[in-house]
């Protein structure tokens, strides 16, 4: 099949198995030039082991690997046009900035003028321009991240592989990097794949992401598709917070649902998909569609009912209130926003919670992933 150039990176039918075992299961996709794209997924699941086939530090048990339109299955490490960020940088502690961003242009006999002039720009680009003298002990975790970036940049590579870069920073600075990388990416164009088990990282900074579990990509898609529209179970529970209950479905008309939970809830759900009476589903609402208003008060909306509240977990904006269904004792965390003050919830207090068949999903337990 030919290749496409709309592509940065095409896998086809790409596994890995270290003796009986898998851990890249016949993975077939494209990442498209100048993106952003994320593999999410739990520890174990095979990030790093695609990562590095990727790279060439590992090769593959079947398939194939194409980087700008080439085969590269074959090509070592060095010869292909990757580079790799680790989450310990591996910065040059006995070189200063210019030294470390020097390195990997001298081992390609790039002339000392242009070199220098390479490392000015890739510096102003990453703004740091100044400090092509500071030691490495001088920077910041942050400006350390940035040069590590720089030189892997410098190399002009088609694809930047990112394995867990901000895993080593503290939480405020690892929020503030999420928004640097994403600049970062668009100002060089350099097509990025980024390995990370959390999901903040990948929604936040991705074009596409790639939700991963057991070897295999359960869904391939933009953030908000993730969100909004999981496929399966497993994306639903692992992208975002939300409620999730099993259910059996009881009557479905006219794309809508009726299911009960096994403790006995009625409700209604909007589905596109044929649900087969009595058969088991999984239902998803996220904290922050379901609505609060006072108990025992009839609004507008498919599923409503009063619940107790049983932890009020204040955090100002991000504040979440767990819930008690009154009759039915099902659980539910709900996502209250500003809007609704929490100054008078305490445990115990008596609420209503309410939302729309729309914002609720629900998915088979038998759909498993997509490759
Ligand atoms: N060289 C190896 N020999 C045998 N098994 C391996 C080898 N490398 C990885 N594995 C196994 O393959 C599976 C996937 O490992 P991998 O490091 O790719 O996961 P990961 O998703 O990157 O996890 P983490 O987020 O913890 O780094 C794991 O079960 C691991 O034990």
């Amino acid at each position: 099949m030919a290749a496409n150039a709309k592509y940065d990176l095409e896998c086809k039918h790409l596994s890995k198995h270290f003796s009986e075992f898998t851990a890249v299961d016949k993975l077939n996709f494209s990442v498209e030039a100048g993106s952003f794209f994320s593999i999410l997924g739990p520890s174990g699941c095979g990030k790093t082991t695609l990562l590095r086939m990727l790279a060439g530090f590992e090769s593959p048990s079947e398939g194939e690997i194409q980087i700008h339109q080439k085969r590269v299955n074959e090509l070592a490490p060095n010869k292909r046009p990757v580079n790799m960020v680790f989450q310990h940088l591996a910065l040059f502690p006995n070189m200063n900035v210019s030294e470390n961003i020097a390195y990997g242009l001298k081992r390609r006999g790039i002339k000392a003028n242009e070199r220098q002039h390479k490392i000015k720009d890739v510096l102003e680009r990453v703004g740091l321009d100044g400090s092509q003298n500071k030691q490495i002990t001088q920077l910041s975790g942050g400006q350390k991240q940035r040069i590590a970036i720089a030189r892997s940049l410098v190399l002009e590579p088609r694809l930047l592989l990112l394995d867990e870069p901000l895993g080593a920073l503290d939480l405020k600075l690892r929020e503030k990097m999420k928004v640097e990388l994403k600049h970062l990416q668009r100002e060089f164009g350099t097509t990025f794949i980024y390995i990370t088990h959390d999901q903040s990282e990948a929604l936040v900074m991705s074009d596409k992401v790639a939700v991963m579990n057991n070897g295999r990509f359960e869904q391939v898609a933009s953030p908000q598709e993730l969100y909004y529209q999981p496929n399966t179970a497993f994306v639903a529970k692992f992208v975002g917070q939300t409620n999730a209950h099993s259910a059996v479905v009881c009557e479905q008309r006219q794309g809508v649902a009726l299911l009960k939970t096994a403790r006995g809830r009625h409700l209604i759900v909007a589905t596109t998909i044929d649900q087969a009476e009595k058969s088991v589903v999984d239902v998803f609402v996220r904290p922050e569609a379901i609505g609060i208003c006072e108990a025992g008060r009839e609004v507008q909306a498919d599923n409503q009912f009063d619940v107790e509240v049983e932890e009020c977990l204040f955090d100002g904006a991000s504040s979440t209130l767990v819930v008690k269904d009154t009759h039915h004792q099902d659980s539910y965390r709900v996502a209250p926003g500003a809007s609704f003050s929490l100054q008078h919830i305490v445990p115990g207090s008596k609420l209503r919670i309410f939302w729309d068949a729309k914002q609720a999903i629900c998915i088979s337990q038998e759909v498993k992933g997509e490759s």
